[in-house]
């Protein structure tokens, strides 16, 4: 359990952040911690790892990646404790498979949507946003991006530096510099931490406001995401939880203690309306917002159960 609760830790605290590596990093560790409980009944074993899906998934609350790919990995049919284990290990490492094969054709097929000379616009930090720019360039596209510096945790400075070592030319600019940009820029290319059965996308605070300014600018949103980024329970009527963070990531909690009568919110995402999203890239296919819920009917199953 030590070393799930390990990695449990480094996701709540964002050390391993970011929708797809949170799903990738706890199926791994559920994984791991199945194969330490072979001396138990099946009972004991599927308390166990219920217990250790639990405290997974409540590690951070907006990303759907990180339910599904747990409920993926834990689901088993197996009578016998060996069995049980087979199948996870089995499901965990076929989810990982698939999972990094998805960003490479989340690339390959986003690709095709990247003229040479656009100029892109991305925010925070997302590595199938990545995948798409990064192939362009390697494609030849004479390409540029503006990242956002996506205050209070600035992933956009992971962002900078990964396009600069690729050798993308790239310009930081501040969130509330959006919209004065937004005359520059051809395409936004954003990822998804979840994306609804109505095709809203749930990404890092600030999407919304560059699809609004894109959308006033007559410019296109394309969103980058795996088909486990999409949430069956929003077929269910459920809404995605938007994670409140800690005030400490914005102000210095001395300085907030000596204003009492002050307040601090820190919403770590937002929700975007489909109506403001051209096309979402999975590694099936390039689809418009309203396809999500064949996407969820057919990747994921409308039978999915969290719990
Ligand atoms: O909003 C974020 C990260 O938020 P945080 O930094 O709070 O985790 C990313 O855009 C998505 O998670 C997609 O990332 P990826 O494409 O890498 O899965």
């Amino acid at each position: 359990m030590d070393d799930l609760l390990t990695t449990a830790e480094k996701i709540r605290s964002m050390e391993i952040r970011g929708a797809g590596r949170i799903a990738v990093a706890a199926s791994a560790a559920l994984r791991n911690y199945a194969l330490t409980l072979g001396s138990l009944d099946i009972e004991e074993f599927n308390i166990k790892i219920e217990e250790a899906a639990k405290v997974l998934v409540n590690t951070r609350p907006t990303a759907v990646s990180l339910p599904n790919a747990v409920m993926l990995t834990k689901k088993h049919t197996s009578l016998t404790v060996p069995e049980a284990i087979d199948e996870i290990v089995a499901s965990s490492d076929r989810f990982i498979k698939n999972a990094t094969e998805a960003l490479g054709k989340i690339g390959r097929i986003g690709a095709e949507r990247i003229r040479d000379g656009d100029v892109i616009l991305t925010h925070c930090n997302s590595h199938a946003a990545l995948s798409i720019i990064k192939t362009a360039f390697d494609q030849g596209k004479r390409i540029s991006v503006i990242a956002t510096e996506s205050r209070p945790r600035r992933q956009g400075f992971i962002t900078i530096k990964e396009l600069s070592d690729h050798g993308i030319p790239t310009t930081l600019i501040v969130d509330s510099a959006v919209r004065l940009t937004m005359k520059e820029v051809d395409l936004v290319v954003v990822g998804a931490d979840s994306i609804s059965v109505n095709g809203a996308l749930i990404n890092k605070i600030g999407t919304s406001q560059l699809a609004l300014a894109a959308q006033e600018a007559r410019k296109n949103v394309i969103v980058a995401a795996e088909t486990y980024k999409f949430s069956p329970r929003t077929l269910l009527g459920e809404m995605v939880e938007i994670e409140d963070r800690s005030a400490d990531e914005v102000i210095d909690p001395k300085l907030l203690k000596e204003m009492p009568n002050v307040k601090v919110k820190n919403p770590g995402f937002d929700v975007t309306p489909a109506e403001y999203i051209d096309l979402i890239i999975t590694e099936v296919g390039a689809f418009p917002p309203a396809m999500a819920f064949a996407i969820i009917r057919d990747y994921l199953g409308i039978e999915l159960d969290h719990h």
